[in-house]
Parts: structure tokens; C-alpha cells; sequence
């Protein structure tokens, strides 16, 4: 809900907004019949987002009165509102004057933003089934659509198959992923870097393959009656297999649902290249880079979550362009600050049989100690959180395999978790989010997008069974089971 925090004269303020002062100007009323209220307005001093400036106001205009919220923006493309001022309204309702004597009349905004993570098994025994949930996700294992059936059946044979191995790697970090609690930290931060912008808003956690399930979450902002939704994943770059599997998941839910439907969102798809992410992640490199005895020296290397090869070269994935683009963006602001050391980028955690995003971390370890560099400073790039693969397979086994190949000096930076600069930066990722809010399905009804064609279903299942059959004969699916578990 909107908060008031104080009231100035609009006189005051409007010509700031208008000529883009960036200044935070939290509450204003005006006089007469021009402007009566304007309830919040937040000028954002973040040069890397010129045009946002979130406002939310209620003005009288021409004897009517309206409650308005969007951007402020100086940017001329965005539609001037009619007092003549540059705003790209996205919402606004009427009421009369009554009303506005009335406050209670105002029909109040409540805002959501739903962060979405991909989850990790709390205990050792949660461990199977989250894999298998993991591997039922067709975004994770992208069977050809016939074979879609075997979809789950080959997660349970996958899930406990892989389990003890994954559950050795649990066991080794405490007995359980730490991620749920982190991104609850992260959750909390967010809503208090809100408020403090003058936004009160809920905040929901949703994972993907375990809880909070991201379902859940939508149910409980459906409780809530939230009346805008900013979706932002916790992923800086956008993967088929991250954020847009977790979006397919909203989809298929608002698509079946009246109220969901319509409800106005915004889906933040990646954001690695905000500034205040870039600042964060190189703050945290310069911070690292002085625990070594000559920095100077040091390789800084860049560790991501690998994908299959197949999702960026044939469905199309910008994960590695994004990942590229985003070491660019991070290296650049390092050079400003004369910070000038080399770099370099790997994939890890590759999973199964087929070829992933080269190079790959463990390689690259290898030769960089053959080659003679003695210090390296890994940085993980995909993931905004502690989770296996930093606490497990970066502090464990990258870190042994580097030393057993000649890196004397090691070092990690820490993932971003709840630094303020980041968590800050994600709130005004929120803020500038909320004016571009529409519904994902405004005009269809949930029975008209359904496709539920019995005598194309029975087709389906029937070549998918023979086919099916023959893929379980071949040699290569037993090899492919097997290179996926161990
Ligand atoms: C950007 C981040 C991630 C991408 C891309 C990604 C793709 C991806 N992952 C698997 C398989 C597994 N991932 C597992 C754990 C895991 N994955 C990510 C992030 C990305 N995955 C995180 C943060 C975690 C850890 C969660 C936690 O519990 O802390 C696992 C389970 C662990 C294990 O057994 O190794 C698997 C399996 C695939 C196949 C894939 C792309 C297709
Ligand atoms: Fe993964």
C-alpha cells in the first residue's frame, strides 16, 4: 500500500519532477483544483536508469479527480499525461469529489513482488525428491515433445539414481541447502529497502523445485488480493532453464485463473546488466582481491552454472551472450576503478552425458596451473546466493583440484546475499518494474485456451509408446542414464 509520509506544496515539487531534478521528494499536496494529493514520489538517483522515477498521485483535473501511478521520464517517447507533463501513466481511476473528502473512497494499490529461486532440499531425505521434481521439469530435461510421457517416470529413475552422490555434497555443507533461508534474508531486506523508498509492498519467495513452491506462493498472493505484481527471479541472467522454466510455471497458472489472469504484472526477465548489480559484484571482487599479497597478480576467474550447448545454440538461450556481456560489464567498472587484472570465464556443475557451455570450470583450473598462474580469485556469476556449488563444489572441490595443479593462493568471493547496495538496487528494479505492469491473459477465459482434444491426446500416447519403446532398447538412453548419475 502506498504510504504518506509528509505533505509539501505541489508548487514545489511539480517543476522538479518536470525538469527531472533527481531528488527524493516523498509526499506533496497541492491546493486549489489543480493537484490535490500526490501520495508518493520517489525521483530514483541511479544514473543507469535515466528515465524512472516512480510516482504515484492523485491530481483534479478538469473537475475530475484521478488517481495516477507510473514514471516520471524524460525520455519524450513516453506519452505526456494531461496536465502536459512527461509521465507515462500505467494506472489510473476516477472518483468524484466526494471521495476525496473521504479518503477511505481511494481504491489503494497492493503491491506484490514475487522473487523466484529455484529451491534446495532442507534435510538429506528431501534430497530425491527434489531431484526428482528437478529432473521432471521438461525445461531441465528437454525430451522431444512425444517422448514427454517418459518425462517423469526418467525422474525417478534419474532422482535416485543421482541422490547418494548429491546427498554426499549435502552432507558435506551441513546437511541441507542453505538457499531458502538466504532468500528469505533477502525477501525481508528487500521489503524494508521498499519501505524506505516510500513503497510498502509484500514480498513472496517462490522455488521452483521445492518450498516455498512457487505455487504456493502464487496462492497466497491471491489471498492477499494483490492488485500489482512485479515478478523478479533471482537469477542476474535469463536461462531456459532458471527463469524461464519458472515462468512457464506462472504462465500456465495465470492462464487457468480468472482473478490471475488480469492481475497487472511485470516480469523483470534478467537484470545482470543494472549498474548496482555490476557496482556490487565488483565492490566484492575489489574487497577480495586485497586479501591476496600482491592483487595485483591475481586471475580473477569467473565460475557459472553451465547449460547444455543444445539450449543456447538451438532453442535459442541468450544465457551465454547475457553471462558474456555481464563479466564485460563487471571487468569494465573494474577498469575504472585501475582495477586491471586478467579474467577469465568457465562453465561448471555440467550434469549428463551431453556436450554443456565450454570451457569448462575443472578444465580450466587444470591448464591455469599448468600454465603458471599462482593466485586466483573465483567469482561465482550466476547466482545471487550461497548454494552447493559455491559452499560444495567451488570451496571444495575446484579449490583442491587448483591447488593440486599449481595455484598456490585461493581465494572466493562471497556471494551477493543481502548486501545492502544489491538489495537496494534490486528495490529500485522493483520500483521502475511496477509502471509497465499488464495482465499476462486480459481478454481470454481460462476454458478458451485449454487444449483438451481427447482423440489428439489418444494419438499422441499412442506413437509416444512406440517410439518410447524403441528409445528404451537403444544402447544410447541406458548411456545417457548412466553419465547422468554418475
Ligand atoms: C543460473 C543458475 C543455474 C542454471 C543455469 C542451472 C541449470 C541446470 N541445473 C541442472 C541440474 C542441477 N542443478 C542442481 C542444483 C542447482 N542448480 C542451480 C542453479 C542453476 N542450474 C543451483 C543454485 C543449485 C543448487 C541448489 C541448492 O540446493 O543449493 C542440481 C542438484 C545438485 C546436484 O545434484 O548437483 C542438479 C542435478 C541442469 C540439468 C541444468 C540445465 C539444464
Ligand atoms: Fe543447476
Amino acid at each position: 500500500m502506498i504510504s504518506t509520509k509528509s505533505w509539501v506544496p505541489s508548487k514545489t515539487l511539480l517543476p522538479d519532477i518536470v525538469h527531472g531534478a533527481r531528488k527524493e521528494i516523498l509526499c506533496l499536496r497541492s491546493s486549489g483544483t489543480r493537484c490535490l494529493k500526490y501520495v508518493s514520489c520517489h525521483s530514483s538517483s541511479n544514473k543507469s536508469t535515466p528515465q524512472a522515477s516512480l510516482v504515484i498521485c492523485s491530481s483534479s483535473i478538469d473537475g475530475r479527480t484521478g488517481l495516477s501511478w507510473g514514471s516520471f521520464c524524460q525520455d519524450p517517447s513516453f506519452r505526456r499525461n494531461t496536465v502536459g507533463q512527461t509521465f507515462c501513466s500505467v494506472g489510473s481511476w476516477t472518483y468524484d469529489g466526494a471521495a476525496l473528502e473521504n479518503p477511505s473512497h481511494v481504491m489503494e494499490e497492493k503491491v506484490g513482488v514475487l522473487l523466484l529461486n529455484l529451491g534446495g532440499p532442507e534435510t538429506l531425505n528431501d534430497v530425491q525428491p527434489f531431484l526428482f521434481n528437478l529432473f521432471a521439469d521438461p525445461d531441465i530435461i528437454r525430451l522431444p515433445r512425444l517422448f514427454r510421457f517418459l518425462q517423469r517416470p526418467l525422474a525417478k529413475l534419474i532422482s535416485v539414481l543421482r541422490a547418494p552422490k548429491s546427498k554426499e555434497g549435502y552432507a558435506a555443507i551441513g546437511g541441507g541447502s542453505p538457499l531458502r533461508e538466504i532468500t528469505d534474508k533477502q525477501a525481508h531486506a528487500l521489503k524494508t529497502a521498499l519501505e524506505t523508498k516510500g513503497l510498502s509492498a509484500n514480498i513472496y519467495v517462490g522455488m521452483r523445485y521445492w518450498y516455498p513452491f512457487t505455487e504456493e506462493a502464487v496462492q497466497q498472493i491471491k489471498r492477499d488480493r494483490i492488485t500489482r505484481l512485479v515478478v523478479l527471479p533471482l537469477y542476474p541472467q535469463f536461462s531456459i532453464s532458471t527463469t524461464g522454466s519458472s515462468i512457464r510455471v506462472l504462465q500456465h497458472m495465470f492462464r487457468e485463473d480468472a482473478y490471475l489472469s488480469k492481475l497487472p504484472v511485470s516480469i523483470i526477465n534478467s537484470w545482470y546488466q543494472r549498474e548496482g548489480y555490476i557496482k556490487a559484484m565488483a565492490d566484492l571482487i575489489e574487497k577480495e582481491l586485497q586479501s591476496f599479497s600482491e592483487p595485483e597478480e591475481v586471475m580473477i576467474f569467473f565460475s557459472a552454472h553451465g547449460v547444455p550447448v543444445s539450449y543456447v545454440e538451438d532453442a535459442g538461450d541468450p544465457y551465454r551472450d547475457q553471462m558474456e556481456d555481464c563479466i564485460f560489464l563487471i571487468m569494465q567498472e573494474l577498469k575504472a576503478r585501475e582495477i586491471n587484472n586478467q579474467h577469465t570465464l568457465a562453465y561448471q556443475s555440467r550434469v549428463g552425458p551431453v556436450q554443456w557451455l565450454k570451457p569448462y570450470t575443472d578444465e580450466v583450473l587444470v591448464e591455469l596451473g599448468q600454465e603458471g598462474v599462482r593466485s586466483l580469485l573465483a567469482v561465482p556469476v550466476s547466482f545471487v546466493s550461497e548454494h552447493i556449488e559455491t559452499l560444495e563444489e567451488i570451496d571444495m572441490e575446484y579449490k583442491h583440484l587448483a591447488l593440486e595443479s599449481g595455484i598456490k593462493n585461493w581465494g572466493r568471493v562471497p556471494a551477493l546475499g543481502v548486501t545492502s547496495s544489491f538489495i537496494t538496487d534490486l528495490a529500485d528494479a522493483v520500483i521502475e518494474a511496477l509502471p509497465s505492469a499488464t495482465a499476462m491473459y486480459p481478454s481470454t477465459g481460462p476454458s478458451e485456451v485449454v487444449d483438451h482434444d481427447p482423440f489428439q491426446y489418444l494419438i499422441k500416447i499412442f506413437s509416444g509408446s512406440i517410439l518410447a519403446f524403441i528409445l528404451l532398447l537403444s544402447s544410447k538412453m541406458v548411456m545417457a542414464v548412466r553419465d547422468l548419475v554418475l
